[in-house]
């Protein structure tokens, strides 16, 4: 990778109509129907209307109120099934602490695709609106929440934006295309008929680009890789030669580089949050989805507008915001933005070709850090296990990279082209699921030698009661060696202190709302519930024991940590 980290001198302000223009392509995506990875189920509701487009039967509508089966069943209490056999197989201590974040693509998008990953684990589904058309992910976002209406899962949705990056078109819908060393190709603003594109030419969505580009430049596909000097100039076309060949993939991020920094001249002012994000984020809005993760974060002040603009839109929502650390303006104002978000994702695949990739580790470390510190929830996510796109296993390396985050003790793990569309994803989810066991509990068993591993983080200024609450709670736990931590929470925020404190037992956070049960699966450590409950500590304890005895789910004699956020309260109970 060219260049070192420069930052430059900080922007002025700009007025809104001296924004350059980005442009976006039709949606080009035409949705292919891959073999199923399970045999169909009976609940496989999805109409083929067209060859190659998925249409949507009238009973995958957005669901409404009425008991789901899985709920009537557990008189209450709503648990998945993969949850139930984890706790009656593993018993509590083993249950996996690490959320895993599956991006659905067209190798995953039909509803035994999603079904199998569910089973699988995938605690969050993210749709990429970079990708794909409004009717495909609405599809997604659909069959996500009939899955977990019919068979009591909390997969949460997560809706990721665009942004406002420079991309290249998608190659007329071929799947890729091979740039050769020493070739000549053309990258223009101009935008040709599919039939009549010349050879050797990309569309480039970015205005301004003819102009910010010079002479001599460096034009990086993909963070790098394939690379081109730009050669001449001809009005709207920029003129390059291919010094490092590769495979150029559809709609793949360009960057440019000059005397080895990164060029921000215009594309430095595009909006964050552009007009089709907007909609799209109206969208994702109408649809309900939990996560709202937005690309290309400069400053803490987009978040605040999409927040105060998710509550003008949908008063009383629970979308949380999800700042994409994936540029320099982010680095910036890291913890402003992570302060005013609701969570924060470490993107390495773009931070990696904004920034000289052996900076990578040493941030994503800090962003972890920071949002424990912080109390917010952190994904890191891209190319955890990029060769499993195409083979079966992962390769050592990968393993010792997902391991490193798992020890870090990021709340998720993302799969981006691993599970969108590469050959393996069920595989790709079961490398994850089984690393983070391992390591978890390899954490647990070499904690009492590290030193530098506090078992509660430390405590804001002034300090509040729940969080001390939370951290004596965690210690207790620890000290105890209890079986599990219950929490009874109606914001979701006791449980995310507890969480924070990375214990080493579960924690089963009861709440009685199905959104906040959702949001609540993306953090570390949770075993979220939904349940009903009164402001009786004592008489919600006896409806939790005997809803969770009658499914076997608990055994008499385990030790319990019990916090309560309505009575601000901690108890150690054994289960009778
Ligand atoms: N909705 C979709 N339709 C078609 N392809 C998709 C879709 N979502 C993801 N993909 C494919 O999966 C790849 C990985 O997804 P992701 O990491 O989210 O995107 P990107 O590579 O653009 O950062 C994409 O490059 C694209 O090829
Ligand atoms: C997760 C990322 O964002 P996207 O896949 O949307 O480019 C990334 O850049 O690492
Ligand atoms: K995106
Ligand atoms: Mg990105």
């Amino acid at each position: 990778m060219a260049g070192s980290f420069r930052l430059s001198s900080s922007l002025s302000p700009v007025q809104s109509r001296d924004f350059p223009k980005m442009r976006f392509f039709n949606p080009r995506i035409q949705v292919p129907n891959p073999a199923p990875l399970l045999k169909p189920t009976k609940t496989a509701n999805t109409k083929v209307v067209l060859p190659g487009i998925v249409r949507v039967a009238a009973s995958e509508m957005p669901v409404t109120a009425g008991k789901s089966a899985a709920m009537a069943e557990s008189g209450g209490l709503q648990v998945d099934l993969v949850t139930e056999a984890d706790l009656k197989e593993n018993g509590f201590r083993s249950t996996r602490r690490t959320k895993i974040v599956c991006t659905i693509g067209p190798r995953t998008c039909e509803f035994e695709e999603i079904e199998a990953l569910a089973v699988g684990g995938m605690n969050v589904a993210r749709v990429n609106m970079c990708h794909g058309t409004l009717e495909w992910h609405r599809d997604v976002i659909r069959r996500v929440r009939r899955l977990n209406e019919e068979k009591g899962f909390a997969v949460a949705v997560m809706m990721d934006t665009e942004g406002s990056e420079i991309h290249m078109d998608d190659l007329n819908g071929a799947e890729s295309a091979k740039a050769e060393d020493g070739e000549i190709w053309t990258f223009t603003v101009r935008t040709f008929d599919p039939s009549s594109c010349p050879e050797r030419t990309i569309t480039v969505n970015y205005d301004g680009f003819a102009e910010d580009v010079k002479i001599g430049d460096e034009l990086l596909v993909d963070g790098g890789m394939v690379r081109f000097v730009v050669t001449e100039k001809i009005g709207p076309d920029v003129i390059c030669q291919c010094t490092d060949p590769g495979l150029l993939l559809p709609r793949a991020n360009l960057t440019f580089w000059r005397n080895e920094s990164l060029v921000q001249e215009r594309n430095a002012m595009l909006p964050t949050i552009s007009s089709k994000d907007w909609l799209d984020i109206d969208f994702g809005i109408a649809e309900g989805v939990d996560f709202i993760a937005v690309s290309f974060v400069k400053s803490a002040e987009v978040i605040k507008t999409l927040k105060s603009y998710i509550t003008a839109r949908s008063p009383g929502s629970k979308i949380a915001v999800i700042a994409k650390i994936e540029s320099i303006d982010s680095l910036r104002n890291l913890e402003e933005i992570i302060e005013a978000s609701d969570g924060a994702m470490v993107a390495r695949g773009d931070l990696g070709a904004q920034i000289p990739i052996e900076q990578v580790p040493s941030i994503q470390k800090r962003v972890v850090q920071l949002c424990r510190q912080l109390n917010k929830p952190v994904i890191v996510a891209s190319q955890l296990l990029e060769s499993m796109i195409e083979y079966p296993i992962p390769t050592r390396a990968e393993v010792a990279d997902v391991s490193e985050a798992i020890g870090q003790q990021a709340d998720a793990l993302m799969l981006s082209s691993e599970s969108a569309m590469g050959q393996y994803p069920e595989k790709a989810l079961a490398v994850l699921r089984s690393v983070s066991l391992r390591i978890e509990k390899w954490r647990r068993e070499e904690k009492h030698l590290d030193a530098t591993n506090p078992s509660v983080v430390s405590s804001s200024t002034p300090p509040s009661i729940s969080e001390e609450i939370c951290n004596t709670a965690s210690q207790m736990a620890n000290k105890l060696k209890a079986d599990a931590i219950f929490v009874y929470t109606k914001t979701g925020q006791t449980a995310s202190l507890l969480s924070r404190n990375r214990p080493d037992c579960p924690i089963f956070a009861f709440t009685p709302t199905t959104s906040i049960r959702r949001c609540l699966n993306l953090q570390w450590g949770l075993i979220p519930f939904r349940l009903d409950f009164s402001d009786d500590v004592e008489s919600n304890l006896n409806r939790t024991f005997s809803l969770l005895k009658a499914r076997g789910m608990i055994n008499s004699g385990g030790l319990i940590i019990v916090v309560s956020d309505v009575l601000q309260s901690i108890q150690a109970i054994k289960v009778p």
